[in-house]
């Protein structure tokens, strides 16, 4: 049995409505309690206090970040939550930045607190796979976990690894939410077995 904390990324504005990231945050709780984990849900665009979200990281083994693609990346309110929660965080989610002068072995990178834990992205888009994979289009094949890079590393920072992140596409211009559920459903089966 895992603790799990869904941060839900899903917010209404412009042409994003946020039910497809509500409706995914709802179908991985309800799976992953089924499948007897603890699971808790915070939704980035609502009022939750820092230091009871700082306490929720220390608690859980795993982390889901459930987001829209927005400008390239993770929309605001993940970013403002993330902003405001680990650097909260200083002392209980992360030591320092890992280097010290008595030791020039020791890294950038190498101070989290969160060793063993891991985190997760089920990220939505309406780009097609195929932007992030193939060098000869708009993500030249640096791949979805590449383009995610500093968002990974802001949690490794903390010393928490990646589970394998999920991606449903063309969410706006050939939306197939029952196609996407029923792969997020496969995905969670095989990370969680
Ligand atoms: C500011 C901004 C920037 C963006 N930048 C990018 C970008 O850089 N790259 C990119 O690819 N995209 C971008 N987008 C698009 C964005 O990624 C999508 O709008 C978002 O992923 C959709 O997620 P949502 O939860 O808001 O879905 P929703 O808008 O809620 O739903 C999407 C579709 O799924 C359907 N749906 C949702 N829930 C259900 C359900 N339970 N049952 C049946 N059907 C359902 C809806 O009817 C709709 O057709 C951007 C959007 C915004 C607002």
């Amino acid at each position: 049995m895992s603790k799990i904390l869904i941060i839900d990324g899903g917010k209404t504005f412009a042409h994003s409505k946020g039910e497809l990231n509500h409706t995914l945050t709802d179908v991985a709780a309800s799976q992953l309690r089924d499948m007897g984990h603890e699971v808790s849900v915070t939704v980035a665009d609502s009022h939750y206090v820092v230091a009871d979200e700082v306490q929720k990281y220390v608690d859980s083994d795993v982390v889901i970040y459930q987001m829209p693609g927005w400008w390239m990346g993770e929309p605001w309110t993940v970013k403002r939550y993330i902003d405001e929660v680990f650097t909260e965080g200083h002392g209980s989610l992360y030591a320092s930045d890992g280097r010290t002068r008595s030791d020039a072995a020791k890294k950038y990178g190498s101070g989290g607190l969160l060793q063993g834990k891991k985190y997760m992205l089920s990220l939505t888009w309406n780009a097609p796979l195929q932007a992030f994979t193939d060098p000869e289009q708009f993500f030249e094949g640096v791949g979805v976990d590449g383009l995610y890079l500093h968002f990974h590393k802001a949690n490794q920072f903390l010393g928490m690894e990646a589970l394998p992140t999920f991606i449903c596409n063309d969410v706006i211009k050939a939306p197939d939410v029952p196609r996407d559920i029923a792969a997020y459903r496969t995905h969670l089966s095989h990370v969680f077995a």
